[in-house]
């Protein structure tokens, strides 16, 4: 299945599979599984779930670092951030087809060797963020990366519908948003869809 164009879903750690449940319901075609405080155990449980539902509904799966339990429940593909394991020795384990995604917060990165071996980047933090600590790039660094990028980039960090329409001229692939997205309702992820397409 090709990378969904578009929006990018992202479970919440609190209510994973609700979330899970409410991304699939407003017909999401791409979810990640992302728990930063969670056991093995308990992210290897709520991902056999999420790979039941988002099989059901011929969603793609990726889990966000853990290669492992991306295997173990047979996921689509893996997400990880520079500080995981890089994508080249990832290439070495997985299957065929395997999606991996790569997340970037620089030019540097973007232009790293490392991106040959991905399907995707994630670019961001955008906008400041309660989600994640982490470094505020701003529209117009995201824009160059995104100009510079081999590969379909998706914008991350703090985009909402209020800010949507100032990241549309960046050109990228796709957006992914977690709060502003899962603490509301239907009515107003549409409205975002459809400004991100205007
Ligand atoms: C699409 C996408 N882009 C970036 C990230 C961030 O990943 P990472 O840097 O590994 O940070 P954590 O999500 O693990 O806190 C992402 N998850 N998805
Ligand atoms: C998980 C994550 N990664 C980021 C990065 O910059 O790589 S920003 C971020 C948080 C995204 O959550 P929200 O949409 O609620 O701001
Ligand atoms: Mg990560």
């Amino acid at each position: 299945m090709d990378l969904p164009k578009g929006f990018y879903g992202i479970t919440l750690e609190t209510d994973s599979i609700g979330t899970c449940k409410k991304l699939l319901n407003f017909g999401v075609q791409m979810i990640q599984y992302r728990a930063k405080n969670l056991s093995s155990k308990q992210m290897l449980n709520e991902c056999f779930q999420i790979r039941s539902l988002t099989k059901q509904a011929n969603v793609l799966m990726i889990v966000n670092d853990r290669v492992d339990i991306a295997l173990i429940v047979g996921a689509d593909g893996v997400h990880v951030g520079q500080d995981d394991i890089p994508p080249s020795s990832l290439r070495k384990i997985v299957p065929n087809n395997f999606i991996i995604g790569l997340s970037t917060h620089s030019i540097e990165q973007v232009l790293s060797p490392e991106v040959d071996f991905v399907d995707y980047i994630g670019v961001g933090a955008i906008f400041e963020t309660s989600t994640k600590d982490t470094v505020v790039i701003g529209t117009e660094l995201a824009k160059q990366m995104v100009d510079l990028s081999k590969k379909p980039a998706y914008l991350i960090g703090g985009i909402k519908l209020s800010n949507i329409d100032s990241i549309k001229g960046i050109g990228a692939y796709g957006f992914t948003s977690i709060s502003d997205v899962l603490y509301n309702d239907y009515e107003h992820f549409l409205e975002m869809i459809k400004k991100w397409n205007s």
